[in-house]
């Protein structure tokens, strides 16, 4: 609890829910109870007399190690189980407008033909939008592509802002981003009725129209300009304050308060390395930090707008807590996405178990979007108190600058020193090094020789080689060592001390943010190897979270962050030994699992049932439906055998040295027949054959194991309570993910799977039939 400082009462309240943590903590013992009765089988299997086995030791080495990872991995996740938090704010008792603190907006954007260039200036015009002193607010765009489109729509967009965001004043809009307010067909605004509103409502839609003309139009004009002058990953820096050219739009002695609105563009240089979005992102850093430095951020990826403008003034309620704040790095908001279909196939509406779970902890995972964070830890990491050794550094460097030379030779000295270690981590501008330790500052950007002078150093601060040498994504700002720049980078920082909360918004507040999410197959899966990739990058670095957490940060809080890290690997693994091993022994007769009237098989049943019944729980616990529930198990699984695989050996070759780092921009373009597939809730198969051989052949090699396997009781005297554990396996695989056969050999739209994978499909599964059984045969 916080009291605010202008009143008693509290700015934002967390808590609990002791029924669901006794369940949780039950349900944890139970089944780990279970899992040492599993371990036992298995153990005293390898005990027996190898002659009298009922099965070769081989595959059930591989089984047991399957069953050893998952039972790990579940373990982990029990940190989510120990202590979930919510959180709710009350914005409306912050104290006045004065007292709020600057903020600046980062929005990163890199290829307009995959991220359209009117959704990027949607959120961009969200973010002006949002409900805070605009004063106060500074909006920078930083386009990595160094597009000639995405500057020129940004002027258009500040045109248009001229006439929006006075608009959404007045009559306080509730929805910030133009194109979403404007597609809706019914407004619910209690003014909806009133000429007046009518009226404004119906020019701002004229100038929204004109606005998108001219931006298209634009583009066109650019995309021949682009062609031949530059291209995406070489050319110079670009940096420019958006503003007033001409008085045109404007009535008489009418001003429109306007945030100050930055297009950065760094400079990229083939040789050297640019490192994504982290990058983009640490040029921003430093660019905001000579022109506003304001001590607080807003990240939005440019296709998260801002959907509830109060999301600023929520996140201050955790700033002006005086208890918190000191050592709370930043506020994330959940992601949530706004072209999701009711029944959410590809399964993209996350159900965030993590971030509450880690909230309770110390503080959840940095979600690469949507968050607050406080300037002063992401750039530094080390938390500093009170007057720490580098605020005492800061303080002679102060001196030094305010009376230079004149200053005493002692303190003139070690300013020497101190500074010249502050460059060493920082690079050498001067201007940077002030920005420091100086507070807020907005100058006055109206073309005078400071602000050319600021926008100067600005330039230098965007050039490609100003890191080198610095410690710039080693040890401050957005680290380079994963490409899950996020999660490594929030990590750390709570590793050095700093916290950080999760708020979802309460039953009665839309959500803060809407991205849009992907919907069809090769999309998702794509995005689905980065993050496999970017996760496992930091399993496997120095940052592994069960080696480099404690003692840092407490053993659950690591374990939390452990699961993270470590599930595309390790669920990969099994879930490829389950889908092949069991069934190949199916069809040959041999179990692997206890039979039925053992009472093992017993153990086996509960604990499979165990975990679906608990997810099963936390589904439904969300308010989710059954549906929810399906497509979480059959997105894990497709997923775990796929890109998690594919994320997974990225990540390793990586740290072998054998392949370069990559980042795959998620394509935020759908044409109209992939968008109506999704609508009817049908899986969109034109994918990369890499992801969809795979399925392919782990279905048709479950199918053929099970009408084998009951071939073989039926016909082969076999003896169906042995292997029944083994049956039950493939046929959750099969009911679970129908969609494949049904896309294989129902189907008749261009979505279907086509003949050509499934025949390479088949030989596959034949190849792996026919050696698997050589192999096992030979085994006994
Ligand atoms: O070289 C690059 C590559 C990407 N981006 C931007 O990074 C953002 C995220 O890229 P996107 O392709 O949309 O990836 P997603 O998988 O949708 O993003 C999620 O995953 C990323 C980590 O992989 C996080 O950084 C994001 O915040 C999170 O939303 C976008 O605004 C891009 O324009 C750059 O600025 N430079
Ligand atoms: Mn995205």
């Amino acid at each position: 609890m916080a009291s605010s400082s202008s009143s008693s009462l509290p700015l934002h309240i967390c808590h609990g829910n002791k029924l669901t943590t006794i369940i949780n903590r039950s349900h944890a013992v139970l089944h780990s109870i279970a899992i040492a009765f599993l371990i036992h089988y298995r153990v005293s299997f390898f005990f027996q007399d190898p002659k009298t086995r009922a099965a070769p030791a081989v595959p059930l080495v591989f089984v047991f190690a399957s069953e050893l990872l998952l039972s790990f991995i579940w373990f982990l996740g029990r940190a989510y189980d120990w202590n979930p938090v919510y959180r709710t704010v009350f914005p409306e008792r912050l104290p006045s407008d004065e007292k709020l603190p600057p903020i600046d907006v980062f929005i990163c954007t890199t290829d307009p033909n995959k991220e359209p260039t009117i959704g990027v200036m949607n959120t961009l015009l969200s973010a002006m939008a949002l409900d805070y002193p605009p004063d106060k607010l500074s909006v920078y765009l930083s386009d990595d592509g160094g597009y000639a489109i995405t500057l020129h729509a940004m002027r258009e967009a500040w045109r248009f802002a001229k006439f929006w965001l006075p608009f959404c004043r007045r009559f306080d809009i509730e929805t910030r981003c133009p194109d979403v307010y404007f597609s809706r067909t019914n407004d619910h605004h209690p003014e909806s009725k009133n000429s007046d509103f009518i009226e404004e409502k119906q020019k701002t839609k004229e100038q929204y129209e004109l606005f998108k003309e001219r931006v298209r139009r634009a583009g066109e004009e650019c995309k021949l300009k682009d062609k031949d002058v530059r291209s995406a990953s070489n050319h110079p820096s670009c940096i420019e304050v958006i503003q007033e050219d001409s008085k045109e739009g404007l009535q008489e002695g009418e001003i429109t308060e306007i945030p100050l609105l930055v297009y950065v563009s760094r400079e990229k240089r083939t040789p050297h390395l640019h490192h994504f979005k982290a990058g983009a992102v640490n040029t921003l850093l430093r660019v905001s930090a000579v022109l506003s430095n304001s001590p607080y951020i807003l990240m939005l990826d440019c296709d998260m707008y801002c959907n509830d403008p109060t999301s600023a003034r929520q996140a201050m309620c955790f700033h002006f807590d005086p208890q918190m704040s000191p050592s709370l790095a930043f506020v994330q908001f959940p992601q949530a996405f706004h072209n999701i279909s009711e029944n959410d196939i590809y399964d993209s509406e996350l159900l965030q178990i993590a971030w509450p779970g880690l909230d309770g902890l110390k503080g959840p995972v940095l979600s690469g979007t949507n968050f607050y964070i406080k300037r002063e830890a992401l750039c530094c990491h080390s938390i500093q108190k009170g007057m720490g050794p580098i605020h005492f550094f800061l303080d002679i460097i102060h001196i030094y600058f305010t009376i230079g030379v004149q200053g005493s030779y002692y303190c003139a000295k070690q300013a020497d020193i101190e500074l010249r270690e502050l460059k060493d981590s920082f690079g050498p501008s001067n201007e940077f090094i002030k920005s420091i330790q100086r507070d807020y500052n907005k100058p006055n950007l109206n073309g005078d020789e400071v602000s050319n002078m600021l926008l100067k150093e600005a330039k230098v601060l965007a050039s490609c080689s100003y890191e080198n040498h610095t410690k710039w994504g080693k040890e401050a700002s957005f680290l380079y060592d994963a490409v899950a720049e996020d999660y490594l980078t929030g990590f750390v920082m709570q590793c050095n001390g700093w916290t950080s909360a999760y708020v979802a918004p309460s039953s009665t507040r839309r959500p803060q943010f809407l991205g849009t999410s992907t919907t069809n197959v090769n999309e998702l899966l794509t995005q689905g190897i980065r993050w496999g990739a970017g996760l496992v990058d930091v399993a496997i670095s120095r940052f592994s979270p069960l080696l480099y957490g404690p003692p840092r940060t407490s053993f659950l809080h690591s374990m939390g962050y452990a699961e993270l890290s470590l599930f595309p690997l390790l669920y990969c693994l099994p879930l490829w030994c389950f889908a092949t091993i069991p069934p190949l022994y199916l069809l040959n007769g041999v179990p692997l699992y206890p039979e039925v009237s053992d009472p093992y098989f017993s153990v086996f049943l509960l604990i499979f049932l165990s975990s679906l019944s608990k997810h099963l729980h936390e589904v439904l616990k969300s308010g989710r439906p059954i549906r929810k529930w399906i497509n979480e198990q059959r997105i894990w699984m497709i997923k775990s055998v796929t890109c998690h695989l594919y994320g997974s050996l990225d990540a390793i070759l990586k740290k072998l040295g054998l392949r370069k780092a990559s980042f795959m921009t998620t394509n935020k373009v759908a044409d109209d027949d992939q968008i109506e597939l999704y609508r009817e809730g049908k899986f969109d198969f034109r994918a990369s054959t890499i992801f969809i051989v795979p399925l392919v052949t782990i279905m048709l090699v479950n199918l053929a194991s099970v009408a084998g396997g009951i071939w073989r009781m039926l016909f082969m005297g076999g003896d169906w309570k042995k292997m029944l554990g083994q049956v039950l396996l493939s046929v959750y695989i099969i009911v679970m993910n129908y969609v494949v056969i049904e896309g294989m050999v129902i189907r008749r739209d261009k979505g279907r799977i086509p003949l050509h994978v499934s025949v390479l499909s088949f030989v596959f599964c034949l190849i792996f039939l026919l050696l698997g059984s050589l192999i096992s045969n030979s085994l006994f």
